[in-house]
């Protein structure tokens, strides 16, 4: 075993799963955190690119949403995750089968919440290409994420931790993920 495995085994927080709606941080505080604990990092939808070899757009225009949702959920469960990792999930993860489930029983689950007016923000200043969105802009892009995030919210609620996404810091997130 390598020095690096024995320190995140000695560390033993287990794995963290990320969960929240497109644009809420999960990859940019996964992987500050993950850095910040010298720990694995996964995002699975960079996962699902290299896997299908094109990007999660390019992947919905040519297969659609169902078996980008099945490909997602495959790739959840089928990683080998060392014991203490960090995962940052696709915004629509926790929604489809029984991935919430699933990632309760398999580790901790961290919802980073936002309203929809400060995740509307966010995506208009994000480079990622968001298949879902639809290019929407403004008060357009608040309307949806607005009806969207109902629909959505009792799936993230059921995270084992509910952490406020705004003025996020490494520190507070180890401090929230410690209770
Ligand atoms: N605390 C923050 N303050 C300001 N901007 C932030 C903050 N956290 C993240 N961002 C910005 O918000 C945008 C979305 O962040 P990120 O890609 O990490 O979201 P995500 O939850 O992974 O989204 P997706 O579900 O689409 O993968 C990025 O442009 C990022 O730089
Ligand atoms: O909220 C969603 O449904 C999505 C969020 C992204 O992370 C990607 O997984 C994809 O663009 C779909
Ligand atoms: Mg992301």
């Amino acid at each position: 075993m390598s020095d690096t495995n024995e320190l995140q085994v000695a560390k033993g927080f287990g794995r963290i799963f990320f969960v929240g709606f497109m644009g809420c941080g999960k990859t940019t505080w996964g992987r500050k955190l993950a850095t910040h604990l010298n720990c694995h990092f996964v995002d699975l939808d960079h996962l699902l690119e290299e896997k299908a070899g094109m990007g999660v757009a390019e992947y919905f225009s040519s297969f659609g949403e169902d078996a980008f949702r099945q490909l997602e959920s495959d790739l959840l469960k089928q990683t080998e995750y060392p014991a203490d990792a960090i995962i940052s999930t696709g915004g629509g993860l926790p929604c489809f089968f029984d991935n919430m489930e699933w990632m309760n029983a398999n580790g901790k689950t961290a919802y980073i919440k936002l309203s929809p007016k400060t995740l509307a923000q966010r995506l208009e200043g994000s480079k990622t290409e968001r298949p879902v969105l639809q290019g929407k802009k403004g008060d357009e892009l608040v309307e949806f994420i607005t009806s969207k995030l109902a629909e959505r919210e009792s799936f993230y609620e059921q995270a084992t931790h509910i952490i406020d996404g705004i003025s996020l810091s490494v520190e507070r997130l180890e401090e929230e993920l410690a209770k």
